[in-house]
């Protein structure tokens, strides 16, 4: 998890007033999450989520707010987060939905229901690729943008900064990687790929299920605009792995794709770089995984992911190319 800021229940209290949700019944830190401060919020009147962010700055955070809300206007079950009671206008009619909480821009979003599927199956996977189709759809009237934090610019930026701290072999994995998407990212066939706001994170355990059922999934903080092969690519690195090995699971594979395609079918330009994309999906968890775990930040409850885990299936996917 991750309490980086400890929030005392009075201030919780008060921004539940605030928001007109009710007297505050229960203020819990969460275990989980490596990016944020995560507290479940129970008020007489519900249970959400209260999250201060700890690195994106009140600039950068309208972009996954307003996008939630507009996402949960089209029917795709995300946590809504909830606005300033009067704060609508004209230009703005969702209000204001970046709040303070100890100094740190904070929201509150509704607490989903069900429980992260952590073994999925083929059925699960399936349910996971056709939503993520309905939300690159109902993602493409959205009117903010803001690109992927944690896209080509920032691998360039970072992979610098974690390389002092690798094994030779390692740094040569990392740099020969960084060359090859550098010049995937040139090419004519990237440039005719299909974008528009990504989720960018989708992994197990991001998504929930009740009853066997899709109910919702969450965290958009790592969002962008982006190609949504790469958001593609993100989620079968993870959702259709065996997660010892890093090898790519065929008959989940097949399940995600297969739903993911009846929605919205692949453009040429997408089988051409699906391969390539599958890599940049490892790299980018690679990197920042690397980063976290070599320049960690003070926080309680805070668990790092380990990096190795992408390195793994970062050389299974250019060992082992998977066609789409
Ligand atoms: N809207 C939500 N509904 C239910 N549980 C949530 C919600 N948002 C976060 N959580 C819980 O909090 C944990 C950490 O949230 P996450 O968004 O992954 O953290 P981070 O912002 O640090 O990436 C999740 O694993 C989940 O258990
Ligand atoms: N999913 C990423 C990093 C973000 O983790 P989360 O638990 O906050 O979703 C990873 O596994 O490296």
């Amino acid at each position: 998890m991750a309490v980086f800021t400890e929030v005392p229940p009075d201030a919780a209290r008060a921004l539940a007033e605030r928001l007109e949700l009710g007297d505050l019944v229960e203020l819990r830190g969460i275990q989980g999450g490596i990016e944020n401060t995560n507290y479940f919020l129970t008020t007489e009147q519900g249970e959400y989520v209260l999250t201060l962010f700890e690195r994106l700055t009140a600039a950068q955070l309208p972009f996954y707010l307003y996008l939630m809300k507009h996402l949960a206007r089209r029917g795709v079950p995300v946590p809504e987060p909830h606005g300033l009671p009067g704060s609508a206008t004209p230009a703005q009619p969702d209000g204001v939905l970046l709040h303070t909480v100890c100094g740190k821009p904070a929201a509150v979003v509704d607490r989903l229901r069900g429980h992260s599927e952590l073994a999925p199956t083929a059925a699960h996977c399936a349910q996971v690729g056709e939503m993520l189709a309905r939300m690159h759809l109902a993602g493409r009237d959205y009117a903010l943008s803001q690109p992927n934090l944690r896209g080509l610019a920032w691998w360039n930026e970072t992979v610098p900064v974690v390389l002092p701290h690798l094994q030779p072999a390692q740094a040569a994995l990392l740099k020969s990687e960084l060359a090859f998407q550098n010049h995937v990212a040139q090419s004519p066939a990237y440039a005719a790929l299909p974008r528009g706001p990504v989720h960018a994170d989708l992994f197990r355990d991001n998504v929930m299920f009740e009853d066997g059922r899709l109910s919702g999934f969450f965290d958009f903080y790592f969002a962008g605009v982006d190609t949504w092969l790469f958001d593609l690519a993100v989620c079968l690195n993870d959702w259709c792995i065996d997660l010892a090995s890093g090898r790519h699971e065929a008959e989940r594979a097949q399940a995600f794709l297969a739903a993911y395609a009846r929605v919205r079918p692949l453009a040429s330009a997408e089988r051409r770089l699906f391969p390539a994309m599958l890599r940049a999906g490892a790299l980018r968890f690679w990197i920042s995984r690397l980063w976290d775990f070599h320049l960690p930040r003070e926080a309680s409850l805070l668990k790092p992911h380990d990096p190795t885990h992408f390195e793994r299936v970062l050389r299974e996917r250019v060992a082992h190319p998977v066609a789409a």
